[in-house]
C-alpha cells in the first residue's frame, strides 16, 4: 500500500488533504475511488481517496492517520471519478463538494454501500378471510388490513408502509398479533420491473433515421440534437433507442426535467421495456436513493431514469444517454455545485464513447448552435405522429378590451365553443396565488416583503400574504398599516383568482387548477393529472407545471392569459425562454384526432417575437435570435461566469466583489484578447431574504481564456479580507442573471 492517501473532503476549500493510510492491513481493492473516514479538525469526515503516493508536502508531525477504509473496493469507478474531477475543474468548484453532490446521502454519511434487508408485510390466509369492518375499534388496523388485502402476494415493503399516515408499523404488528399479517426480511428490495407488454408502433421514416444514426454510432461518441415538434413521437424514439441499446447488452440513462418525470412517462417505459429500472427523483427517501444507486452500479438496473442529479448515477455498462427537453432550465443546479446536467451528460457520453441524444421541440440556443456548427448531428421530426395536425395560433390584442379576471371576450367566446363541442380547455397563467399585489386604494400602500425587494402575493384561500422569493408569510392585514383604511384591493390575477372567475362563468364545467399550491401534498399532482386526462368537458388551469410534457388527448383549446410578462424580461435569455414556453404550452393542444387552437392574449400584438414565432415557427425565431446574440457577443458566442455575493449589510457584498474585480483586472491586464470584467452591480432584486446581493460578470469571446483566468483567480478569492463579510459563489455558464 502507498504511504500517503490524497483525500477529497466535503469542505469548501480548493484542496485535497494528505493522510497516512488507516491502521492495519488494507482491503485488497483499497485505493483511488474508495471512501475513508478521516480525522479533520476536531471532528471526523468521510472523504474519497483520489490519489495515492509516497510523498507529501505536509510536515511529518502534522500528517494524520486516516481512521478506516469504508469500501473494500472503489465505490466510484474510474470513468465516473474522472468525470467528477473534470467537472470540478470546469465549474471551479471544490472536488470534495462535487463528489458530495454526486453521492447519495447515506454514502456521504459513511453507510456501507450494500443492500440492507428490509421488512416486508403480507396478508395471511386468515387475514384474507377477515372483513376489515370487523376491526371497527381499530381504524388504522382496519385500513391497513384493507391495503394488505389489496396488495395481495406482492405485499407492502417498509417504504410503502412508511408512506401510510399514522403509525402504520404499529398497526402492522397489531395485525400480526391477531394472525392477520406476517412480516419477513427481504434482502434485495425489488426494482421497478417493466412489463414489456405494449405493442410497438412501426417507426416513421424520420424516427427511423434517428435510430439508424444511433445504430451507426455504435461504440462511439455521437451527440445528436433531435428537434421534434410537440407530439412528433420523441418519446417513441427514446423507447426504441433504449431497446436497441438494451439488446446490445448496455445500460441506458434517461434524464428528464423535474416536471417531466411524470407517472405517464414511467408508465410508458414500464409497459414497453421488460427490464429492471432505477428511478431517481426528489421524492425518494435516503434509503430508496441508495437502493437505486446500488442497482445502477451493480448493473441490475438496465434503465436509469431521473432528474438532474441522475447524471451522476453509476453505469458500469453504459450504452446510451438520453436527455429529454434538453432546453429545460431545471437541468441547471442553482445552488451549491452549480452544474448543468445536460452539459455534463454530453461530456460524460464523450468520455464514455457512447451516443447522446438531446431531444426537444424548442432547442436551447446553445444546443442549436452546436448543431448548426456541425458539432452535433441535427435531426428533425417535423410532423406530429399519429396524424394529428399542428395547432393554429391567434394573437388576441387585449388593449382596451374589457377583461374579466384576465379573460378577454374573444377568449371566453372560444372557450364556450370548444367546451360545447366536448373539447377541453387549457389555460396558462404563470402566477400562482390569488393576486400578486395587495394595494390600499386610499393611500397607495402596497404589501411588501419585509426581507426582499418584492411584493407579497395574496393567497386568499389560505388567508396569507406570501413572498414567493424567500417564503416569508404573514396574515392578511384587515386595514392598511399606513392610513388605517379597510379598502385593501387585490391587483392583478393569479391562478387562484382566475379559478374563482371560471367557476362563476362556467358553473357546469369542472375546473382543475394545477400549480405548486394545489399539488403540495404527496400524490396530489398525480391525482390531478389523472383526472385531467379523463374525457369530458373540463378546464385545466395552471402554471408551467401544466405547460410541459403532458399528453391530454382531449385538450383542443389552449389560452395563454398573459404573454406580456415574458416579452420584456431583464435577462438576455428572457425571449428565448418565453418562446420555448409558448411553444410548449401550445403543444398541449390538439394532440389527438381533433385539431387544436391556441390563443395568446397580449398588450403587445406587434412584438417581433410573437410575429416570427407564430408566423414562421420556433426554428425561424431561434435562428434570428442566434444572429442577435452573435452580433451582441452573448452566449453561445461568448463564455460567461458570474460571481455572486450577498451580505447582511448593504455595501459589503459589493465591497467584496470590488476587491475580486480588481484582482481579476490585475490578472487579465497582461493578457491580450482576454476577459471582460463587468461590474460589480447590484443584483436585479438587490435585497432578498434579508440579504443584500450583488454580482460581477466575467465574459470572454473564447472559453479557454475565461478558464485560464478562473483557474488563477477563484482559489484565492476566499483569502480576500472582504470575503469574511460576504457569502459568495461562482456560476460558470450561468443560466439566469439574478
Ligand atoms: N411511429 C408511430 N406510429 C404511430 N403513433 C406514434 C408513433 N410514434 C409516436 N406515436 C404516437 O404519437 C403520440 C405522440 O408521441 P410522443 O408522446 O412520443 O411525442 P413527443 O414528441 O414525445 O411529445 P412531446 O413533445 O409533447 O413530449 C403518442 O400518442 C404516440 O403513441
Ligand atoms: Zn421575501
Amino acid at each position: 500500500m502507498a504511504r500517503i492517501l490524497r483525500v477529497a473532503l466535503p469542505v469548501p476549500l480548493y484542496t485535497c488533504y494528505d493522510y497516512l493510510p488507516p491502521p492495519g492491513p488494507a482491503p485488497a481493492g483499497a485505493g483511488r475511488g474508495c471512501r475513508v473516514r478521516v480525522p479533520f479538525g476536531r471532528g471526523r469526515r468521510v472523504g474519497v481517496v483520489v490519489g495515492t503516493g509516497d510523498h507529501t508536502g505536509v510536515p511529518r508531525h502534522k500528517l494524520r492517520r486516516a481512521q478506516a477504509w469504508l469500501d473494500p473496493a472503489p465505490l466510484l469507478d474510474e470513468p465516473l471519478l474522472s468525470l467528477l474531477e473534470w467537472a470540478a475543474g470546469y465549474y471551479h468548484h471544490p472536488l470534495g463538494e462535487v463528489l458530495d453532490a454526486a453521492l447519495p446521502t447515506l454514502l456521504r454519511q459513511g453507510e456501507p454501500a450494500e443492500w440492507r434487508a428490509r421488512e416486508h408485510w403480507f396478508i395471511t390466509a386468515q387475514g384474507r378471510e377477515t372483513d376489515p369492518s370487523e376491526l371497527k375499534r381499530a381504524v388504522r388496523q382496519a385500513q391497513l388490513l384493507a391495503r394488505l388485502q389489496a396488495a395481495g402476494e406482492r405485499g407492502l415493503d417498509a417504504a410503502e408502509l412508511a408512506e401510510i399516515p399514522g403509525q402504520a408499523r404499529r398497526a402492522a404488528r397489531a395485525l400480526a398479533d391477531r394472525g392477520l399479517a406476517v412480516s419477513e426480511q427481504r434482502a434485495n428490495p425489488e426494482l421497478l420491473e417493466g412489463e414489456g407488454c405494449e405493442p410497438r408502433p412501426e417507426p416513421l421514416p424520420e424516427q427511423q433515421a434517428v435510430l439508424d444514426r444511433l445504430q451507426a454510432a455504435g461504440d462511439g461518441f455521437q451527440p445528436i440534437l433531435l428537434e421534434g415538434v410537440t407530439g412528433s413521437g420523441k418519446t417513441e424514439v427514446y423507447l426504441r433507442a433504449t431497446e436497441q441499446a438494451l439488446a446490445a447488452g448496455r445500460q441506458v440513462l434517461l434524464l428528464v426535467p423535474e416536471i417531466g418525470l411524470t407517472p405517464q412517462l414511467l408508465h410508458r417505459f414500464r409497459r414497453r421495456l421488460a427490464v429492471p429500472m432505477a428511478v431517481f427523483h426528489s421524492g425518494l427517501n435516503d434509503r430508496e436513493r441508495l437502493d437505486a444507486w446500488l442497482a445502477a452500479r451493480e448493473g441490475r438496473a438496465r434503465v436509469v431514469i431521473g432528474t438532474r442529479s441522475a447524471v451522476f448515477a453509476p453505469l458500469p455498462e453504459p450504452g446510451l444517454i438520453l436527455v429529454d427537453e434538453e432546453h429545460d432550465t431545471s437541468f441547471k443546479q442553482q445552488d451549491g455545485f452549480r452544474y448543468s446536467a445536460r452539459d455534463l451528460a454530453v461530456m460524460r457520453a464523450r468520455r464514455l464513447g457512447v451516443p447522446v441524444l438531446l431531444g426537444t421541440a424548442t432547442p436551447s440556443l446553445e444546443s442549436l448552435q452546436n448543431a448548426l456548427s456541425g458539432r452535433y448531428a441535427h435531426l428533425h421530426l417535423r410532423h406530429r405522429a399519429g396524424g394529428a395536425a399542428m395547432p393554429s395560433f391567434r394573437v388576441l390584442d387585449v388593449r382596451g378590451r374589457p377583461l374579466r379576471e384576465g379573460l378577454s371576450p374573444a377568449l371566453q367566446e372560444a372557450m364556450a365553443t370548444h367546451l360545447a363541442a366536448d373539447g377541453q380547455v387549457l389555460l396558462f397563467l404563470n402566477r400562482r396565488g390569488f393576486a400578486p399585489t395587495l394595494l390600499c386604494h386610499e393611500c397607495g400602500w402596497v404589501a411588501e416583503c419585509r426581507r426582499c425587494d418584492a411584493r407579497y402575493t395574496w393567497h386568499r384561500r389560505a388567508g396569507r400574504l406570501r413572498c414567493h422569493h424567500c417564503g416569508d408569510e404573514r396574515p392578511v392585514p384587515r386595514a392598511c398599516p399606513d392610513c388605517g383604511s379597510v379598502d385593501l384591493r387585490a391587483v392583478g390575477q393569479g391562478t387562484e383568482r382566475v379559478e374563482r372567475a371560471l367557476a362563476e362563468l362556467y358553473p357546469q364545467v369542472p375546473v382543475l387548477r394545477i400549480d405548486r399550491d394545489s399539488t403540495r401534498r404527496r400524490g396530489a399532482l398525480d391525482a390531478l393529472l389523472a383526472e385531467a386526462g379523463r374525457p369530458g368537458p373540463r378546464i385545466l388551469l395552471g402554471t408551467q407545471m401544466l405547460a410541459k410534457g403532458h399528453h391530454f388527448p382531449d385538450v383542443t383549446l389552449v389560452g395563454v392569459l398573459d404573454a406580456d410578462h415574458g416579452l420584456y424580461g431583464a435577462d438576455f435569455r428572457a425571449l428565448e425562454r418565453m418562446a420555448q414556453l409558448l411553444i410548449q404550452v401550445a403543444g398541449r393542444a390538439g394532440r389527438a384526432e381533433r385539431p387544436g387552437e391556441v390563443l395568446i392574449q397580449t398588450h403587445h400584438p406587434e412584438h417581433p417575437l410573437l410575429h416570427t414565432l407564430l408566423g414562421q415557427g420556433y426554428d425561424a425565431f431561434a435562428r434570428a435570435h442566434l444572429e442577435e446574440r452573435r452580433a451582441a457577443g452573448l452566449p453561445p458566442f461568448a463564455a460567461m461566469a458570474l460571481l455572486r455575493a450577498e451580505a447582511v449589510q448593504a455595501g459589503q457584498a459589493r465591497g467584496f466583489l470590488q476587491a475580486a474585480a480588481e484582482r481579476a483586472r490585475a490578472l487579465t491586464g497582461s493578457e491580450a484578447g482576454g476577459v471582460m470584467v463587468l461590474g460589480p452591480v447590484p443584483a436585479p432584486m438587490e435585497r432578498r431574504a434579508g440579504r443584500y446581493r450583488a454580482q460581477l460578470l466575467l465574459q470572454a469571446g473564447r472559453r479557454a481564456a475565461l478558464h485560464r483566468l478562473l483557474e488563477r483567480w477563484v482559489p484565492g478569492l476566499s483569502e480576500l479580507p472582504a470575503a469574511r463579510q460576504a457569502r459568495w459563489s461562482l456560476d460558470v455558464d450561468p443560466q439566469d442573471m439574478f
